[in-house]
């Protein structure tokens, strides 16, 4: 790889300060050391040449060695997104799941599909095209399941290393013999301890400092895995402080086979902690159908949630409740979790939590002989709903929080790493636009009256990776979007 250049990048930046307030930086410049961090930020530049007056003789830089990147009239910079759950392997399923729900869906869809791609060339088609799609998408940082086969598995992580795009990547553990099918299994807890290691061992060869690429522990989901190996991943997990990443309370009939599992514990939660995987480094996904108790105890272990309401819709899963978590003290990110979910963009995942938090909201019954009773919950109707800056903090800081990254990623501030991407929206001419036929811009009309509060809105419910023209991952630029 060629070393990497200084950069200079110039015009309107916007990140999410807390998760209720977008910032909104104009006439900003922001200069990136050669390492892909932050060096400086300064407001109230004219142009280039200011910036460059300022800024580079500032850092003692030499202008030869730094790039410029302006921003056009309309256009912003956005941290990457942070996609907290997704199925690598499953992006060749994308969009197929007819009527099933969770446990039909993995037998008929996901469980095939997944055992195939232990042929490699498969296995490189595949992940090429999940990474590169991601990438398009905005996703700078991708915290991925793979399969049980470990060279399909380090290939991931090879191809993510060298387009550039931040992940965990975890090789999918299912050692028990009676949910998962005979043709897709680890022969016993030995071999998924033993072949997890064998990727944590090539990820170190080739990331040694874990910088880019890092591996996480994937025990699938309780109901896959014997109780010798979740022990024995969290063994491993407090040996090496890895990531945990697994799946909790998504369908009804997963929580009864749970139950029926392991009646040793008092919820599925309770197995995870059992076994000594809830930690602060664990990243549940989906936790629709938690209970009080549950959330008390993953707010005290202080470990993640991955919400996936792209994927909790269309398997028929059930609404999970962002407001009420957060009210638990929890951090919360945004999943994909393709192909449970058909989109592998984060930007659709924060417009699905942003629909979903409202059939929340209308599941929330208002008595009608009570008033003080209607009253409350006509405003709890309004505070579960999420707003634009809610979910697009989720997409970012959120997510950045849930993988333990939010010292380094997830927003703009000096010492952070250069993990962004430049937006796009299309600038509706004076007469409206009635010769073009070029939609390269996406639909995200913007008509030059809007606040930018309202562009925000625009491109979060009508945008799509047209709008994502260049994006950058620790200062690296891995995709651009002519
Ligand atoms: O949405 C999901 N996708 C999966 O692949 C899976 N495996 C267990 N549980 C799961 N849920």
């Amino acid at each position: 790889m060629s070393p990497q250049r200084k950069l200079l990048l110039l015009g309107t930046f916007v990140h999410s300060k807390t998760a209720q307030h977008l910032e909104f930086l104009h006439n900003a410049a922001v200069a990136v050391d050669e390492q892909g961090k932050i060096a400086a930020i300064e407001r109230d530049v004219a142009d280039a040449s200011e910036a460059k007056e300022r800024l580079v003789k500032q850092l003692g830089w030499n202008e030869a060695e730094v790039d410029v990147t302006e921003a056009a009239e309309g256009q912003f910079f956005f941290p990457g997104f942070i996609d907290t759950h997704i199925h690598a392997p499953q992006y060749a399923n994308a969009g197929i799941f007819g009527k099933s729900s969770l446990l039909d869906w993995l037998e008929t869809y996901t469980f095939p599909l997944e055992s195939s791609l232990k042929d490699l060339s498969k296995a490189r088609r595949v992940y090429s095209r999940c990474v590169r799609r991601t990438l398009a998408h905005g996703t700078t940082t991708a915290t991925y399941y793979a399969t049980i086969d470990v060279a399909a598995t380090n290939l991931l992580a090879d191809l993510c290393l060298s387009m550039g795009q931040r992940a965990f990547v975890g090789r999918a553990c299912m050692d028990d013999p009676e949910i998962n099918p005979a043709y897709y299994r680890d022969a016993d807890a030995a071999e998924t301890l033993r072949a997890t290691q064998q990727t944590i061992d090539h990820v170190r060869g080739i990331d040694p400092g874990f910088d880019i690429v890092s591996p996480i522990l994937t025990p699938r989901f309780a109901p896959s895995c014997t109780r010798e190996a979740m022990a024995g991943l969290a063994q491993l997990h407090r040996e090496t402080s890895l990531p945990i990443q697994t799946h909790i309370s998504e369908n009804l009939g997963e929580i009864q086979l749970v139950q029926r599992m392991f009646p040793e514990a008092d919820s599925y939660a309770g197995v995870y902690d059992k076994y000594g995987l809830l930690t602060h480094k664990t990243v549940l996904a989906h936790a629709v159908h938690i209970s009080e108790a549950e959330a008390s105890l993953i707010a005290e272990k202080k470990s993640k949630i991955s919400h996936c309401p792209c994927s909790n819709t269309c398997l028929t899963s059930g609404p999970a409740r962002v407001r009420w978590m957060w009210d638990k003290g929890i951090d919360v990110g945004l999943g994909t979790d393709m192909s449970g979910g058909y989109s592998p963009s984060i930007l659709e995942a924060a417009r699905q939590a942003a629909l979903v938090s409202r059939h929340v909201a209308m599941g929330i019954h208002v008595p009608v002989d009570d008033d003080d009773g209607a009253a409350a919950a006509a405003a709890e109707k309004e505070r579960v709903k999420l707003t634009v800056e809610e979910v697009l903090y989720l997409a970012t800081r959120g997510g950045a929080r849930c993988v333990g990254l939010e010292e380094k990623i997830g927003g703009f501030e000096v010492g952070m790493e250069w993990d962004a991407q430049l937006v796009s929206l299309s600038q509706v001419s004076d007469d409206g636009g009635l010769e073009e036929q070029d939609d390269s811009d996406g639909f995200v009309d913007v008509f030059g009256w809007e606040s930018w509060d309202e562009r925000l809105a625009k491109w979060l419910y009508n945008g799509d990776d047209r709008n994502t023209k260049r994006v950058w991952v620790k200062g690296r630029l891995v995709h651009r979007r002519s």
